[in-house]
């Protein structure tokens, strides 16, 4: 029975955030497959009534750089059956199911067929970058999705068309689907960054290109229909413009994110954890784990579920220490953020990833130097050897991230912030600098390079980890704006 059937009739039409949790309490709970199209329409048409259709009255009485009062929004049904029916009769319409064999599984070129109909569906050439492209509602009324949306509304479609084998898998940049036997198979479905030609059917490589942190070295967060769901409310983009979040909109994906949380579907999910991590910090719900637990979450399942592979639960949690000045705490995210970057070759694809990098180590860290040596320092970060290795263990980590690669990383304008920042610290705490190389002989024989250095400080001491093995190399590609999923901006990449 397709959702739109077993929706309850009487939530409609939806004028508050206990009918939209309702029906999605429903779907998630009652379904066995919660229908993707219908819930990113009612989310979609709740975010866009909020924050796109503003009367111009509203937007003069709205305060700036705040939550602002986001009026009410009234869903009616008949716009959720039409459009849901829209995208149906799209996907039924446009795949004639008999050339794509008899498996109940789907077939690369079914999986690529969905990504054509989506894709030469959507408008010429439009703003990628916006916000509130994400949603199968934006698709149905304009003909408008970004990156992450493509991925979904095909995940949705080949859904419509009863291949429950496909699935989203996500990295912490891109977005493509696995499916067929064991969800062994996979296939690119969108685009990715700027100015890149698609690579959309394509398996992702199992060459050393897919070692790259665009696909997090094979470790991509693999969805299933829950999961899916938790993507689409993620996704959910409360902001009216680049100062103002609309309240209403993230009071109803923080309630969302929570449902989903209870039933276990972010356990899988750091980026998710670290969504709600950040909502929370912003309006806490009682009775609740606080954000920071949440973030410790996020770091948690990256290393129980993802070998560690995944960056952005470390810079989630360092992003909350450093705004609540506990700076000692950042430093530690950051370096275990670096370690993570280690194991990864820098490489056109991982601009975004670059941009992070460049803001904590250029802006934030100065910006703590500033704040200690101003006399704000708590715990006298800059006498404290653990923190001088947390600092060091940061660099070398992006050092690391470097070697290897084709695309520099550092130049000029890391070095300044860099030895203006090790200068702050006591020369008795940089005296402690213990290094130790490796013995000769032990190099050859593992032909791993190894380099340990230590900051002898009480009886803690940190070190750095292993070197890359020369072989690997990079691969090509380009970056995505992570703040809501879209792409950087590109005039006609469609
Ligand atoms: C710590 C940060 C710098 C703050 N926000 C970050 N986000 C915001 C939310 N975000 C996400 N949050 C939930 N799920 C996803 S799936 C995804 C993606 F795979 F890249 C996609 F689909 F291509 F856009 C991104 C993303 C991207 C990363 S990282």
């Amino acid at each position: 029975m397709a959702g739109l059937e077993r929706v309850n009739r009487q939530l409609f039409p939806l004028r508050d955030i206990s009918a939209v949790a309702e029906l999605f309490r429903d779907e998630i709970e009652k379904s066995p497959d919660p229908d993707l199209s219908l819930l990113s329409i009612v989310v979609g048409a709740v975010e866009n009534s909020l924050t796109c259709n503003r009367s111009p009255v509203l937007r003069e009485v709205q305060g700036e750089g705040e939550d602002a009062a986001g009026g009410d929004f009234e869903i009616e049904f008949h716009i959720v059956d039409a459009l849901y029916s829209k995208f149906r009769s799209t996907i039924l319409g446009s795949v004639d199911l008999s050339c794509y064999g008899d498996s109940k599984f789907a077939t690369r070129e079914l999986v690529k067929k969905v990504s054509d109909v989506i894709w030469n569906s959507l408008s010429r050439s439009y703003y990628k970058d916006r916000a509130h492209l994400q949603s199968i509602y934006s698709y149905l009324t304009g003909n408008k999705l970004d990156c992450f949306g493509v991925a979904l509304a095909v995940v949705a479609g080949c859904q419509v068309l009863g291949f429950n084998d496909v699935h989203l898998a996500l990295s912490e940049d891109h977005a493509w689907v696995v499916f067929g036997e064991n969800g062994a198979e996979t296939s690119e479905v969108t685009w990715h960054g700027k100015g890149n030609e698609d690579k959309r059917g394509q398996p992702i490589g199992t060459g050393v290109g897919s070692l790259s942190w665009l696909y997090v070295n094979g470790q991509p967060v693999v969805c299933d229909r829950y999961m899916e769901v938790a993507s689409l409310v993620s996704s959910v983009n409360p902001s009216f413009n680049m100062t103002t979040d609309i309240k209403e909109v993230a009071d109803i994906q923080q309630q969302l994110m929570w449902l989903l949380y209870d039933q276990g579907h972010l356990e899988k999910y750091p980026m998710a954890l670290g969504n709600l991590g950040d909502l929370e910090e912003i309006n806490p719900t009682p009775g609740r784990p606080s954000c920071q637990e949440l973030f410790s979450q996020a770091v948690d399942a990256s290393r129980k579920y993802y070998s560690n592979k995944h960056v952005y639960p470390y810079t989630y949690q360092g992003g909350y220490f450093f705004r609540h000045k506990m700076y000692k705490e950042a430093l530690e995210s950051w370096a275990n953020a670096a370690d993570v970057l280690r194991e990864y070759n820098y490489s056109r694809d991982d601009e975004e990833l670059y941009k992070e990098l460049m803001e904590i180590a250029n802006e934030l860290i100065p910006h703590i130097m500033k704040a200690v040596g101003s006399g704000i320092d708590a715990h006298s970060i800059l006498k404290d050897p653990e923190c001088f290795a947390h600092l060091l263990r940061l660099y070398d980590g992006i050092c690391q991230w470097e070697e290897g690669s084709v695309t520099p990383v550092l130049h000029i304008g890391w070095a300044k912030p860099l030895v203006n920042t090790i200068a702050k610290f006591d020369a008795s705490v940089r005296a402690q600098l213990v290094i130790d190389l490796q013995d000769e002989q032990e190099e050859e024989a593992s032909s791993m390079k190894e380099e340990r250095v230590s900051v002898k400080s009480g009886s803690e001491e940190s070190s750095s980890g292993e070197r890359k093995s020369e072989e690997q190399t990079n691969d090509r590609g380009d970056s995505l704006n992570n703040n809501n999923y879209s792409k950087t901006p590109d005039a006609d990449s469609t």
